[in-house]
Formats: C-alpha cells, structure tokens, sequence
C-alpha cells in the first residue's frame, strides 16, 4: 500500500515541491493531509514503528487524531534520512520538549535550499529560545519560517475552513508556504513578524489553561470575556517589550488564536485547566491527557521572565501560583478582583498634548 503512494505521489513532485512533516502527532497528521491536497508528494516522519505501519495501511492516525482519514499520499516513515530526502518544505511538528534533538538528528540530511518551518507552539526550557532560534542554531538553512494561528488539529482534519500565518523574513518562505499549504479549506496570510507570531502561539496556551479553570468552576461568559481581553493586553504587553510588532496580536496568531483555544475543549491546554479547576492535581490533569500541554512549561518560564524584567503580568503569575504553589484557583480569582488598581489602565492613554494633536487632524481631515 505505502509503495502504491509512493508511486502515485512521485508524479507529482513536478507541480509541487515534495514536503517531509516531522511528527507523527495530531497537528503533523493534519498538516501533512492539507499538503497531500495541495498535490505535494508528502513523508511524515514519526518514531513509533506500529503507528508508521497503522498509516500507511489504513489512513488513519489512531493515536492522535483517531476519527479522521489521512489524505492517501500521505507515506509514513520512521527513516528521517528517506523522509527528508529531496524534500524542499519541511514541516516540523515535534513538541517543544523534544523540538532540539529531531532537528539536530534530521539538519545532516536536509536539502541545502530546504525550507524549515516550525509549526510548535512553546518555548526551550533552559534556554529560553523559540523554536525557529533553535531551527536557526541546528540547521544551515536560510530558509527558516513558523507557522501559527487558530488551528485545532482536529478542525482542519475535519476540513472546517481554517486559517493560519506563516511568519517569515524571507521572502520565499512566506510564498512557498502558501503554496504549498493553501486548500479548498485552509488559508496561510503572511507575515515578516517571526517574533511576534511565534511568541502569540506560545502564549495563548497559558491563558486557555486560566479559561478552562474557570470554565470547570462554573464561571460566565462574562469572565472568559474579561479573561481573553485582559489575557491579550498582557500577553501583548510582553511580546512588544520583547520586540514584536502589536499589530501581529490583533491578527490569526494572536487574539484568532487566543479565542479558539480558550473556548474550545479540543483544546489541550484549556483541557488541563478544566481538570484543575474540577480539583485535580496538576500531575492527574496532565496524566488525564496523555499529549503535550505546551502551556504548563510556559506559564513558568514566562512568569520568570516577567519578573526578571518587571513586566506586569497578573494573570500568568496567578495562574502560575495555582499551578505549582497549591493556591486555591477562587482564593486567587479572589485576590486578583480586589488587587491594587493603579496600574490597571485598559489602555496606555496618550498623553494630553497628543491627544489634542490627534484631535486636530482629525477635524482638519473632516473639513477638507
Ligand atoms: N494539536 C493541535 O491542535 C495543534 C498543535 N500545535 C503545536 O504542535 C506541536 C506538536 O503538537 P501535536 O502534534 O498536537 O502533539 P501530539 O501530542 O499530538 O503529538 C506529538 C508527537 O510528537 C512526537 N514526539 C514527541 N517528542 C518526540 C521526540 N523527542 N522525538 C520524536 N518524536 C517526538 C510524539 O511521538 C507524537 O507523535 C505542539 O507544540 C503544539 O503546540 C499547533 C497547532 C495546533
Ligand atoms: O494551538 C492550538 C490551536 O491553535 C492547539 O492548542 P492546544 O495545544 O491547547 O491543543
């Protein structure tokens, strides 16, 4: 059956470039189908023996993504060398945790001009690095992009019309990832912003954690409302003091993807949060999983950083202390309604002289 692909997707490598996913998990699978639509000649690396030999003979994922059918060009492989052979895009999908040692196992066998995009939503524990600085340190590529935005794995197998950004300084990253992603039910935007996309998919997790929790103790919509709001202005806050552009959260990867996985139980991190918030531990909500819940690592880390460079972060840091110093999510719901607010500006309000700038351009372009 896998040579039968293998043939078949051969043909093809003329109108598209072939594509190599590393990953074998629920946003790889789904990736590796929209590419596989697309017309590309597509090889999904993934370690697990049984689960390469299950997709190639049935077109199915039963691990993680157990309901939904692999486009059929779709070849599974645990050979990196032969899944990366030729490949001109490469899609890596490997949990923040093991993100180094794939691509350092995978950078002696890419294509010199091969693209690298990173399609993880996390952060390098010990060193503090987004996974394209990683794909900058282990590859030679020229070529290196994220992608991010509002894409539950599961959606888009389903073929729910999805978006996403492909984040980018180089020019032909951003258009051949386009190209090669782009389908009947799934749109890739551009953006130069590899920043500022790639720290939104990585902070969103966090705060879908916060929702979830407030979700299982019976909270209103009102409060996942005041939660996303507030959730955007500070995740904002941080990525900008870090140098990302502020537009970027107004776009996919930063509040389209805040939304989704705050309001959705496909949601990994939000799952997480929902069990705590029904009183399970940390240790059995993660257990309960069985996948990666990228926000669990973040939340520390990030709250570390906010410390180290005094940015104000009241969310992460409460929900980091419910996290992993036992405080009782409503005792901490409690303490952050009645906290200090002084510095609780919805806004930075501009100052009066340029406001009143403002004001008279504004009448200048009504009159003229
Ligand atoms: N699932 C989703 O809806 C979305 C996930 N993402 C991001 O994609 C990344 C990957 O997530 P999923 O595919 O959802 O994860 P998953 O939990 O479904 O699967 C993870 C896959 O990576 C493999 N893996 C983990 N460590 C490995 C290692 N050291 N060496 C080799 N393989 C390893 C696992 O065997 C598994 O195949 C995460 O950072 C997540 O934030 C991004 C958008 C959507
Ligand atoms: O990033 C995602 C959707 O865009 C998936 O979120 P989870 O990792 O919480 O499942």
């Amino acid at each position: 059956m896998a040579a039968e692909h293998q043939s078949q997707a051969s043909t093809d490598d003329i109108r598209v470039p072939p594509v190599a996913v590393l990953g074998g998990g629920s946003f790889g699978t789904a990736l590796a189908s929209i590419a596989a639509t697309g017309g590309a000649r597509v090889r999904q690396w993934m370690r697990d023996a049984d689960l390469v030999e299950h997709v190639n003979t049935h077109h199915v994922n039963h691990r993680y993504l157990p309901d939904f059918s692999i486009h059929p060009d779709v070849v599974a492989s645990t050979d990196l060398a032969w899944v990366l052979e030729e490949a001109l895009l490469v899609l890596v999908a490997i949990p923040s945790g093991g993100f180094r040692q794939v691509v350092r196992q995978a950078s002696p066998y890419l294509a010199p001009d091969a693209i690298v995009v990173s399609t993880t939503k996390g952060i390098e524990t010990d060193s503090f690095l987004l996974m394209s600085q990683i794909l900058e340190q282990e590859t030679h590529s020229a070529h290196i992009g994220v992608l991010s935005g509002p894409n539950l794995a599961a959606e888009i197998a389903q073929g729910h019309l999805s978006a996403s950004v492909v984040a980018s300084n180089d020019e032909q990253t951003r258009s051949r990832v386009q190209a090669a992603l782009s389908c009947d039910h799934f749109r890739v935007y551009a953006s130069n912003d590899r920043y500022g996309v790639e720290m939104g998919g990585a902070l969103k997790n966090i705060y879908a954690i916060a929702v979830g929790m407030a979700a299982a103790l019976g909270m209103g919509e009102n409060t996942r409302s005041m939660l996303i709001t507030r959730a955007l202005a500070e995740m904002s806050r941080f990525a900008v003091a870090q140098g990302a552009n502020p537009m970027t959260f107004l776009g996919l990867a930063g509040v389209g993807d805040l939304i989704v996985t705050c309001s959705s139980n496909l949601s990994r991190n939000y799952r997480v949060g929902y069990a705590m918030g029904e009183g399970r531990t940390l240790d059995e909500a993660v257990a309960a999983l069985g996948q990666v819940a990228e926000g669990v690592n973040t939340v520390s880390l990030i709250v570390r950083r906010a410390s180290e460079e005094n940015i104000y972060m009241p969310l992460a840091t409460g929900l980091y202390r419910v996290m992993f110093e036992g405080v009782a999510p409503r005792e901490m719901a409690t303490a952050l309604m009645r906290s200090e607010q002084s510095s609780d500006v919805e806004f930075t309000l501009p100052r009066e002289d340029t406001r009143r700038a403002q004001q008279q351009t504004a009448a200048r372009d009504i009159s003229s």
